[in-house]
């Protein structure tokens, strides 16, 4: 891992009125990094990833840095982060439909991207499209498709290339499977991280599936209702969660005593605005006590990782036992 992150974030909130959904998130990307994001719908991932991209809602307030590492060794902030968007930072979405524009073919799309930042002849910028293509597994005879020739897996790997074109160092990837048949996924999946491998760019992903990070993160960073709940190695979290909302999560992996999973944590996250008093996740914790009804949790650094939780040590030490603290209750 390079000594000096790629992307700094700090403080990071956004706000829609007084009502924060993201508040006081702090992270770096590193390089050769594939960090994933985390945590219950709502907890504020996609947000997050857009304020980064300086795409957030025009109705939303951003606050805190993000800064970039540039060639020189000096830093970009993200007041430029509009500009950063298809050169140092691409998004690979959701939908991929809406990524793509309905009345141009795919190879055009690319080409286009292509020329938006290099100065090439059209003929180059489409050697270079189809080659980029071929490269996530779209022949070079389907660049004359339009998006809604190709099935969702292909539609999904042109945008894939399409992020990859113009060799970012950083791919944000927001639920970039979700869309697709269970059984694409993975396989999707597995060429935006290649891909992003090969060209040395950095990954921040975003996604519901643990297995997936499992499979494919370096490292995990879990929220909770727009806060930091857990950060570190994803190989760290996964075997000794040290944050209870951590363990519930990954509950779902772990089956705990005689084989039983949870299938999620009881109850359900605090609508925003209406965030309680003390850590967020204290009404649905099985180990809050005073505490953490009443003081927010501050981030402290707890061996290989960052854990926003009072009751880290109460923890038990294995991902299996720390996910029995949740089957008690149900
Ligand atoms: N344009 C908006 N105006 C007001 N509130 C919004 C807006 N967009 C998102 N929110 C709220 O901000 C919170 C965080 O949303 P966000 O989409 O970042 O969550 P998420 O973690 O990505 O969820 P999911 O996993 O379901 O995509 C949610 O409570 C959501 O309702």
């Amino acid at each position: 891992m390079a000594a000096e992150p790629l992307l700094s974030v700090r403080d990071l909130s956004v706000a829609f009125g007084p009502v924060e959904v993201v508040r006081g998130l702090s992270f770096d990307v590193y390089g050769d990094d594939v960090l994933a994001l985390v945590g219950e719908s709502g907890a504020g991932k996609s947000l997050t990833a857009r304020a980064l991209l300086g795409m957030e809602p025009r109705t939303a307030t951003v606050g805190g840095t993000v800064r970039m590492r540039t060639a020189t060794g000096t830093t970009g902030v993200r007041e430029g982060a509009g500009r950063l968007w298809g050169r140092r930072v691409a998004l690979v979405p959701q939908d991929a439909l809406s990524a793509l524009s309905p009345v141009h073919p795919v190879g055009d799309q690319l080409a286009a991207a292509v020329r938006s930042v290099r100065h090439l002849s059209r003929r180059d910028a489409r050697a270079r499209a189809a080659l980029a293509l071929e490269r996530v597994g779209v022949p070079a005879a389907r660049a004359r498709a339009y998006p809604h020739e190709l099935s969702g897996g292909m539609r999904q790997r042109a945008v894939i290339a399409m992020a990859l074109v113009n060799e970012p160092e950083l791919v944000v990837a927001d639920e970039p499977t979700t869309a697709l048949d269970p059984g694409l996924r993975e396989q999707v999946l597995r060429v935006l991280t290649e891909q992003r491998e090969a060209a040395g760019a950095a990954l921040l992903l975003i996604t519901h599936d643990l297995e997936a990070v499992r499979a494919h993160a370096g490292r995990v960073l879990v929220m909770y209702a727009g806060r930091h709940v857990e950060s570190g190695p994803v190989d760290r979290v996964f075997t000794r969660p040290r944050a209870p909302y951590t363990a519930g999560l990954l509950a779902a992996l772990t089956p705990v005593r005689r084989g039983r999973r949870l299938p999620a944590i009881a109850g359900a996250p605090p609508a925003p605005g209406a965030l309680p008093p003390g850590c967020a996740f204290a009404p649905r914790c099985p180990l809050a006590e005073d505490r953490c009804r009443t003081r927010s949790p501050e981030p402290l650094a707890v061996d290989d990782r960052v854990v926003s939780c009072h009751r880290w040590d109460a923890v038990p030490g294995s991902a299996a036992d720390a996910a029995g603290l949740f089957l008690e209750r149900t």
